[in-house]
């Protein structure tokens, strides 16, 4: 079972100092591999409706959602070399020419060995990313995603986050790793929240959003 790490999130540079598979925090017994995934979101053509974005996740060849991204490969490819690689991959050519600096990280979190129920004995820590497009690169992205590598085998599929009426309900699928919380605060920065009189009538103990949702009506 995944337990959600407790502490705030690192920065890119702390994250890093953790050091690697093997090579970082011997005195822990284990190394670190490094995960990369990314929000990629793009303004609505004006004149749309509020919120006035669309916000891509994915189903994964596991049944739950994420973000677009993986492992980074242990032997010194940086973060945004792996993450590019895994797009290219999960998300065919029109990422080709997609930038990704390190000033579009937003934040990792660490999880010590164990912690992914995966046996591994390596810890993992993964890192967010979130990158603005333009309408017509995000829409190419979707055109292309049937045509890459992976498509249908890792990933199912690229998804548009509903961000109105349905994202509570989108909130209680099941999601990999802290990708939930990535993409909330993801939606906070930009903005967005679940609004309490979207909320479907019957409450769900598992949505808690930020404390915010009223409690279930007492029947
Ligand atoms: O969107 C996400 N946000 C945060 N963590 C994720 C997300 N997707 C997957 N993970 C976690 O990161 C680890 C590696 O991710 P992923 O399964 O994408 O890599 P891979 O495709 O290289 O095997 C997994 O343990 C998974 O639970």
């Amino acid at each position: 079972m995944w337990e959600r790490g407790e502490q705030a999130p690192l920065s890119r540079a702390e994250a890093l100092a953790l050091g690697r598979n093997g090579t970082g925090n011997r005195a822990a017994g284990a190394g670190w591999r490094h995960a990369c995934h990314v929000m990629l979101y793009a303004p609505l053509p004006t004149g749309s409706p509020p919120p006035g974005y669309a916000v891509l996740m994915q189903l994964r060849f596991d049944g739950r959602f994420g973000f677009p991204g993986g492992l980074v490969e242990p032997d010194g490819e940086s973060l945004e070399a792996g993450l590019h690689r895994e797009l290219r991959e999960e998300l065919g050519p029109a990422t080709a020419g997609l930038r990704l600096r390190p000033r579009h990280h937003r934040g990792a979190r660490v999880w010590p060995a164990g912690g992914t129920g995966s046996g591994s004995d390596a810890g993992l820590v993964t890192h967010f990313y979130i990158r603005r497009l333009s309408w017509e690169e995000l829409v190419a992205i979707e055109r292309g995603g049937p045509r890459a590598p992976e498509h249908g085998l890792e990933v199912q599929g690229l998804v548009r986050v509903p961000l109105g009426s349905g994202l509570p309900a989108f909130l209680r699928h099941r999601f990999a790793g802290d990708a939930r919380e990535q993409l909330l605060g993801a939606l906070l920065a930009l903005g967005i929240r679940p609004s309490p009189l979207n909320e479907e009538p019957a409450g769900d103990p598992q949505i808690q959003v930020a404390g915010e949702l009223p409690p279930p009506p007492q029947t």
